[in-house]
Order: C-alpha cells, then structure tokens, then sequence
C-alpha cells in the first residue's frame, strides 16, 4: 500500500516505478468567473414553485451540455452522514495491512476489492493511491465484519440511487426522451452501483506522481464527495480545472454510457487525480450503471439525421 510506504520514515523522493511524468505536472487553472463550474441547486428542483424547476431543468442541461460535470447542492443527503462516511473510510484505510488484505479480491470482477495504484492506461507506473471497490448494487456486497462501515453506506448509497434516479428524469427530458426513457431502458431498478474509495497520502514529489491519470468513467453519473483536501481536475476546454471541494456538495460527472446513450450530446468529463505534499485526501467515487445485462446504444429518437450517426465510444479505464 502506498499509505505504509509515504508513512516509512524519511521518504523524501518517490520510487521510480512512481514516476508517472519525468518533467513536472503543470498546474491546473482554477475555474473561472465568467466561466465556473456549475453549481446546482437541488432544492429547486422539490421547491414545487414551476419557475425555480424550469430553473433547475436548464442549469442541469447547460451543465452536461457545457461542462459534463457539476457540484450538486441542496440534495437532501445529510451532512453528518456525508461526513461519517468519509471518517468511516479514514479508520478503513488505518487499518493494519494485514487486516486489509483479507478485502483484497484477484478479480476486476470481485465484489470487494482493497488494494493499491492499478490503472488501465499506464503500463507499469505506479499510482500514488490506494482504494477500496465493493459492488453495492443490485447485491450490496459490504463486509458484515465493517459492521458500522457497512451500515452507514447501504444509507449513503441508497440515497445516491434516489438522487441519481431523479436526476436521470430530469436528463431523460432535456434529451428530449420521455421522461421515464433512461430508466426503463437501463433498468435502474436493477442498476449497479459500484462504492469506491481512494486515499492519497502526501507525496513527497507531487509533481511527478500521480493519483489517477485522465480517464472517465463506466456507468451514466459518478457521484464523488472528498475530505476538505483538493485533488481532482477535469477537463474543460482543452485545460485542466481544479473542482474545489464545496462543503456538503457532490461532484457529478457525465460517464461513458450516458455519452453512448446521448449519441454524443453529452461528453463523458475526462478528469483526473492529482497529489499533494501536505495532506492525505480521501475521496468517495460511487458510479451510478445501467443493469449489468443492459445493452447500452444511443437512444433511437437521437440517431436520426445524417448529422448525428450513432456515435463509436472507446474508453478502456
Ligand atoms: O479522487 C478523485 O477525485 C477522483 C476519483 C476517480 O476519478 C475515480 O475513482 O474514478
Ligand atoms: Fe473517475
């Protein structure tokens, strides 16, 4: 795990096999005030005034449309349950080794699965992270043995799917498809939802290390929250953003099937994990999937004109 290795005393460069870019990183820009990431207000959305809806119902779009992502606020999901997740993960992660590796897994496939670095994309480069996986839906696979772990995120979890839900409503319309479309076809009553922690001990080298290299992701919307340290960075534009933690809100990204589904019309956001030399970051990354048997092709109401072919999607992350 690299938590042990950043922890051996006077560690003050990275392994090679860290080395992720041998000149360093260049720093992201932060958002900008003509053009800053989109914060959405949920409560709009269950005001029940039709003005604040319709509000809400074109911010959502302009945000996939525009950004692929957006900061979630006001969604109903407690502060101190947002919180005790992220400190539950803490204590996972203090763990012995020992104790962890009983979660290890040896399948991309196992429902649970504790480890370190792993990456699609680059061959041989270590990853400065270690994570935690578990499948939580349809079968919510958490160990029993993390009893109050375990507890707080079959909550947690739960919650996401009603928020994912609603807002894939909301989407389904803004593509123009009955509102019911998206979840019916990917049937989200059996949807997988997958639980994944990612804990980032400070680097010694920050510059040179990296925590996720740029990918995107599987399903149709990742919801991600963190403890109060920065570290992800999309893409927008052709640059790199930093996404400032907002107190309380979630990040959520548009993911590769939602992009096949749209034919395109929303981007799956590309984005990554950065490190720092101060702190250790934790982040919570749930991705919100059709069923496992679901089929996923553009919608046919969005593959009618010679200008929108159904569009090819490649991404093996
Ligand atoms: O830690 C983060 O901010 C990003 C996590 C992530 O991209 C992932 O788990 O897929
Ligand atoms: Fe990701």
């Amino acid at each position: 795990m690299v938590k042990s290795l950043a922890e051996s005393a006077a560690l003050t460069s990275i392994p090679s096999d860290y080395t992720y870019s041998t000149k360093p990183i260049e720093p992201a820009t932060s958002d900008i005030e003509d053009d800053p990431i989109p914060i959405i207000d949920f409560s709009l959305l269950t005001s029940g005034n039709p003005d604040q809806q319709s509000k809400f119902i074109q911010d959502l779009g302009k945000a996939c449309e525009e950004w692929g992502g957006f900061m979630l606020i006001n969604h109903g999901v407690p502060e101190n349950l947002m919180k005790a997740m992220i400190e539950a993960c803490k204590d996972f992660f203090n763990l012995t080794e020992e104790e962890k590796r009983e979660f290890a897994g040896k399948h991309v496939f196992d429902p649970i699965r504790c480890g370190t670095s792993v990456s699609g994309r680059v061959d041989k480069i270590l990853l400065w992270r270690d994570f935690l996986k578990i499948i939580v839906h349809p079968e919510f696979n958490f160990p029993y043995k993390l009893t109050g772990f375990s507890e707080l995120a079959l909550e947690f979890c739960k919650r996401i799917r009603i928020l994912f839900r609603e807002l894939l409503k909301i989407i389904s319309k803004n593509l123009g498809l009955e509102e019911c479309y998206i979840e019916k076809t990917m049937d989200l009553e059996s949807g997988f939802q997958l639980f994944a922690a990612n804990l980032y001990p400070p680097c010694p080298q920050p510059e040179l290390a990296i925590g996720i290299p740029p990918h995107s992701d599987h399903g149709l919307l990742t919801f991600l929250t963190q403890n109060e340290i920065g570290g992800l960075q999309v893409q927008h534009n052709g640059k790199w953003v930093n996404v400032n933690a907002l107190h309380n809100g979630f990040f959520i990204n548009i993911a590769d099937q939602l992009e096949i589904l749209s034919n395109g019309k929303y981007k799956s956001l590309v984005h990554r994990a950065v490190v720092n030399n101060k702190a250790t970051r934790i982040s919570i990354a749930i991705a919100n999937g059709p069923s496992l048997d679901t089929i996923v092709s553009p919608s046919v109401e969005l593959v009618n004109s010679e200008s929108h072919p159904g569009c090819v999607h490649s991404n093996e992350i």
